[in-house]
Order: structure tokens, then sequence, then C-alpha cells
């Protein structure tokens, strides 16, 4: 068609760009190396002749995979074969988690995740993610820009400090932004090529990783918070420059507080562990509420663990009673907080941390409860929450009182990983003869358990996860455009999750959807978080203000990456650009990419 303007075929830089070649960085070789790319494809993308010779079918490869996975001995080597997998072959690693998501997701995510961070240095391999020094300070831009990806939508940002329940790992908990960004993509179909994971080397207080030989992070102490904050405002304007718009997650800082405080309305960020983690536990507490016919006025909870997480997941409770209809004092009574010192009081003697003063008790008349113990004997609460990283410390004795006290006890062991979990689902189910209304933060297989009165019944244990929300509030601020996330998208998104439950899931006992259904739960989350987003006015994304639910949900759902598409997304974009220089769709072996470069610069 001479005289016709042809879109341009991608140069070779173009073409690297988009379909980057094997990097080693994670979620960037944009299955380039796919073995289900069809001949004529892989011309397109020049690796023909750099992958065996057989186009296969995903059965065929998941054969493969799941057998090679099978063959692997340890969860640390499960671990690191599905890493190489997500590097070698993005697409496929995220074919396999989307349709094993209940199976794979604990290997890639908590509990595993924990033990690869305890071991990041003794069994690193390849680079993954951006790790940025203390020393970068000054520089932070320019470190930024050898980031190889043009476009990034959202990163998860740790300074290692507090990871899960397993304390300050450095640099080694680069695994968490990894794992984090993982379910991003696969929950919410963020493209892996616009998820940038980011850990900050700012020193460790570890001192054994500090004399560790193989450590991979700095030698440094921790610095000061001072020091931690003039290093983030350096970064947050250095990332929003390279990318605006960009999400900026928090996760795992030791005392995260300030950060939420001094960037929520500045950047369009938000901390998972306060706020995510409020949301998820919002959606099952909004459940076993109803399920425990106990009305919230009713309500007493003992909390173990007045941190981020704790606090994040009290507020987020409060904010729900007060829609319930208690004034905000009465909903806050009915919390009761312990730390390290015992029950959190106003009279204790120590200066509170400032997050804790909300929750500080002035009903205690001058009594101190000093441990978990004392405490729940005191309150006799209905619900008993752990976000402490004392592994087992809900103990036989205490699950009992629990059920003593109450028809349907609910009880939440959130903190992670598994080794660290307040108590396992079978202690709970045991000792309160079946009746625990139950959640962990890491999954716990069924219990098959017989009760008091003969009957027989398997449990299911919720994952009271904040996986269940990041990535529909990610999704839903990405969509929306928003400047920031407001409390009021995170309360949708919890609220969001109670709603999705199906009458089946509902039958089973469940408090939490079954993860099978991540994806469309997501779509419901982000839908929701979008229209808070429109309530507050911080969206930027106007054009989709009048559509219907189910409009919004189709919306959503053609904006979201789906790793089955790929290949068939690939075949759609070079058919264009065969046909639109006239050439007929190949027949598999007849093109070379540079052919079809050569081929257009004859046709103009
Ligand atoms: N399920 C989920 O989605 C999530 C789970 N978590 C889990 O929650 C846990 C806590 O996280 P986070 O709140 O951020 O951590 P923090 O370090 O901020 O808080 C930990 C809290 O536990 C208290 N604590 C620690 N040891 C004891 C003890 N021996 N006796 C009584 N209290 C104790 C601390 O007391 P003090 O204040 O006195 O130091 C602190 O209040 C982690 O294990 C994490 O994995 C976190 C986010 C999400
Ligand atoms: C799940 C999570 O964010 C945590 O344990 O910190
Ligand atoms: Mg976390």
């Amino acid at each position: 068609m001479p005289g016709t303007i042809l879109p341009s075929l991608p140069s070779n830089q173009q073409r690297s760009a988009h379909h980057l070649p094997h990097t080693g960085i994670a979620g960037q070789s944009e299955g380039t190396f796919d073995t289900a790319n069809p001949p004529y494809i892989r011309k397109y993308l020049r690796t023909y002749g750099l992958t065996p010779p057989r186009a296969e079918s995903y059965e065929t490869q998941k054969t493969r995979c799941l057998a090679q996975l099978a063959l692997k001995q340890t969860a640390i080597d499960k671990y690191l074969y599905l890493s190489t997998i997500r590097k070698n072959n993005v697409h496929l690693f995220y074919r396999l988690i989307t349709d094993h998501i209940r199976e794979l997701t604990p290997l890639i995510y908590t509990p595993v995740v924990g033990e690869a961070c305890q071991r990041w240095s003794e069994i690193y391999q390849q680079p993954e993610g951006m790790y940025l020094s203390y020393e970068d300070k000054g520089n932070i831009a320019a470190v930024i820009s050898n980031w190889p990806q043009p476009t990034v939508e959202i990163t998860v940002i740790t300074d290692g400090s507090r990871i899960l329940g397993l304390g300050d790992l450095g640099i080694n908990g680069m695994g968490i932004p990894i794992g984090k960004l993982a379910l991003y993509t696969a929950c919410a179909g963020i493209r892996p090529e616009a998820t940038l994971p980011l850990t900050l080397d700012l020193g460790t207080g570890n001192k054994t990783l500090r004399e560790d030989p193989l450590y991979l992070g700095s030698r440094r102490d921790k610095v000061s918070p001072e020091e931690e904050q003039e290093f983030l405002d350096e970064l947050m304007a250095a990332l929003t420059e390279r990318w605006p718009g960009i999400v900026i997650q928090f996760e795992d800082f030791k005392n995260p507080f300030p950060a939420l405080e001094r960037y929520r309305h500045r950047y369009t960020s938000f901390n998972d562990d306060i706020q995510g983690t409020g949301a998820v536990i919002l959606g099952g507490v909004m459940n076993a509420v109803k399920r425990s016919g106990v009305p919230p006025k009713d309500q007493r909870a003992v909390f173990l663990g007045a941190g981020s997480a704790g606090v994040g997941v009290a507020k987020q409770i409060v904010d729900y009673f007060v829609r319930e209809g208690l004034t905000e004092d009465e909903a806050k009574a009915c919390f009761y907080l312990v730390d390290t010192k015992g029950l959190v009081t106003a009279d204790r003697g120590d200066r509170l941390a400032d997050h804790k003063v909300y929750f500080a008790r002035k009903d205690n008349n001058g009594q101190q409860f000093k441990t978990l113990e004392e405490t729940i004997d005191h309150v006799k609460p209905t619900m008993l929450m752990g976000l402490s990283t004392l592994g087992g410390v809900f103990t036989p004795e205490i699950l009992k009182k629990m059920a003593q006290w109450n028809e349907q006890p609910i009880i939440f062991p959130l903190s992670n990983p598994s080794s660290q979990s307040e108590c396992d689902l079978e202690a709970a189910i045991t000792h309160t003869d079946g009746r625990a209304l139950f959640a962990s933060g890491s999954p716990f297989l069924p219990v098959t358990f017989t009760n008091s009165a003969g009957e027989t019944k398997i449990h299911y244990g919720g994952q009271g996860n904040n996986m269940y929300v990041f990535p529909g509030i990610g999704l839903g601020t990405i969509l929306s455009k928003s400047v920031e996330v407001t409390d009021s998208m995170i309360f949708a998104s919890g609220e969001a999750l109670a709603h999705c439950m199906t009458s089946e899931e509902l039958a089973r006992g469940l408090l939490y959807p079954d993860i099978t259904r991540i994806r469309d739960v997501s779509v419901v989350v982000a839908r929701h978080v979008i229209r808070a987003a429109q309530e507050a006015k911080v969206d930027r994304e106007t054009g989709i203000h009048g559509l219907s639910d189910a409009d919004l949900d189709a919306w959503i759902r053609t904006r979201m990456y789906s790793p089955h598409s790929e290949v068939a997304s690939l075949e759609r974009e070079v058919g264009a650009l065969l046909s639109s220089i006239g050439r007929p769709f190949p027949n598999g072996n007849s093109y070379f990419a540079n052919g079809l470069e050569e081929d257009k610069h004859a046709k103009l």
C-alpha cells in the first residue's frame, strides 16, 4: 500500500524495552523465552533458536513444572525453583500461580517467604528488584533511573526492620516486596513489568546479620529516625518524578506511623501493615460478629500486640462499630490492647508510644494487668486477636476459657509466618469444642473434628491476611488515578471483602472468600475502592464516573493482566503489524524479525 503511513515496527531497542531480554530482574523477561510462543513470534522477538523447537501448550508446560516442583525436597528449594521460573518465563510463572493459588501462594508468600528472608543472603542467586543504600542519599533519582522498565505503576518498599514476625532482617527482607508484588500480579492483574520491589539498606540492628560474612547489606547500624526520614523524603520525590502517579506501598517497617502521616496526603501511598491489615481483618470481623450473634455493643476485644498491625486493625473495627450505631467512645471502650508491659493503660507509668495513646484504658481504677492471662481474666473477651509475633502464646488454657465465656469465640491469631502464629487451627478447634470462629495470618490445613455432642465436621480456617485486600486497593487506586489513598478507600476495601461471600462459602462456615476466587474478589474490592475515591474526589479517571457496577467491573477486568492471554496478545500484535505492511499472516516459518523491519522500509 504505497503512501500509507504505517505504524512503526519496534526497533531493536524498543522491542527489547517492551519484551526485555533475559536480565534476571523479576518480571522483566516478558515472555521472551516462553516455550508456548509459536515460531513466528520467536522470530519477531529474536529468540528463535534460543529455546527448544517445540511450541508447547500450557498443559504440557504445567505438567513439567509441577513434576519438577514435586521433586524439590525442601520448601526453600521449591521457593527457588518458582523464582527461577518467574525469571525465565514470567507468564508461565503467573499461569501456574493463578491456576494453583491455594497450593502455590504459601510457597511464594507466607509462610515460606519468611524462611527465604531469613536466609536471603545465603540462598541469593539472581538480581530481583532494586536495593537503595543510605550511601545513595543525594543521588537516589540517579540510582532509580537504572531501573530498566520505562513504566512502573506500583512499588512495595521495605527497610527490612520488621519482617513478618521475624524481626529485623535488614536487606534480607527483599523477599517481602517481591512476594507482595507477585500477588499484585497474580491476584489483581497488575502487569509484572509495572511492579518495582524496593528494599532500603538503611543499616540493621541485627548484629548476627552484620557479622555474617554472606550478608549482602551494609554493616552499618540502623540509621536514626531523622536520617531515615530525610532519605524517605528524597526517595518519595524521586519515585514520583520518574513515574508520576506511582502507588507506593510501605511494608514491614518497625515503626511506620510517622511515614504514613507524613506522606499519605502528599503521595499516592499507603501502609499495608496498618491499613491493609486493618481492612482485611475488618472484613473477617464483620462476618464473624454476625455469625457470633453478639452485637458490637457487647463485644469485648483483647488484642495481644499494640504495634502497627494491632492498632491498625483495632481502629478499623472502631470505625465499623461506629457505623453500627455506637459512639466513638463506646466503640473504643470495646478494645483492650496488650503489649510487652501488659494492658495499655493511661496510668501505667511508662511513656506510651503515640500510636497507643488512643486505646489507653482509663477505667482500670489504678489496677495494672501485667500479662495476657491477667488481662483476659479481667475482660472475659468475646474476641481474641494476636498481632504480637509470639508463636503459640494462645495456650490451651486461654482457648478453653474463651470457649467457656462464649458460644462462638472469635479467635484470630494473625502473626506470620506460621511459626509465629499465636495458635494453629487445630488447637483453636480442639480447645473450643469446635466452636471457634477462626482466622490466621498464614494458612492452615482444614481440621476434621468430632465435638462433645458427637458431631463430626471439617473446619476451614480463614486466612486473615492483607493479601485479600492490598491487590484490590492497588488496582483500584491505579485505575482511578487517585492522588491519595483515603481512609474511606481503605474501609471500602474491607467492607467489600465482607460482602463478597457466596452462599456456599457462608454455608461452609468461612469468614473469607475461597482463595481460588481471589481475582474476582480483587475486582469487587477495586470497584469499591474506585467508588470511594470518586466520592472523596481524589480520583482523576473521570471517564468512568457514570458506569454501573457491572460495567465498572467489566472495565476493570479488561485492564487486568491475564497470563493466559499473553501468547494470543502477542499473536494479535504481530498479526496487526504484518497486515499493516500488507503481508499475509505467516505460516509459522517464513519471517525473521529483521525481515519484518526490512520489509517495512521497503514499503515506505
Ligand atoms: N495477618 C496479616 O495480614 C498481618 C499480620 N501481621 C503480623 O502481626 C505481627 C505484628 O506486626 P506489627 O504490629 O507490625 O509489629 P510491631 O512490632 O509494630 O508490634 C508488635 C507488638 O507486639 C507486642 N509484643 C511483642 N512481644 C510481646 C510480648 N512478649 N508480650 C506482649 N506483647 C508483645 C509489642 O509490644 P511493644 O509495643 O511493647 O513492643 C508490639 O505492640 C507480625 O507477626 C506480623 O507478621 C502484620 C501485618 C499483617
Ligand atoms: C502479612 C504481612 O503483611 C505481615 O505479616 O507483615
Ligand atoms: Mg507486612
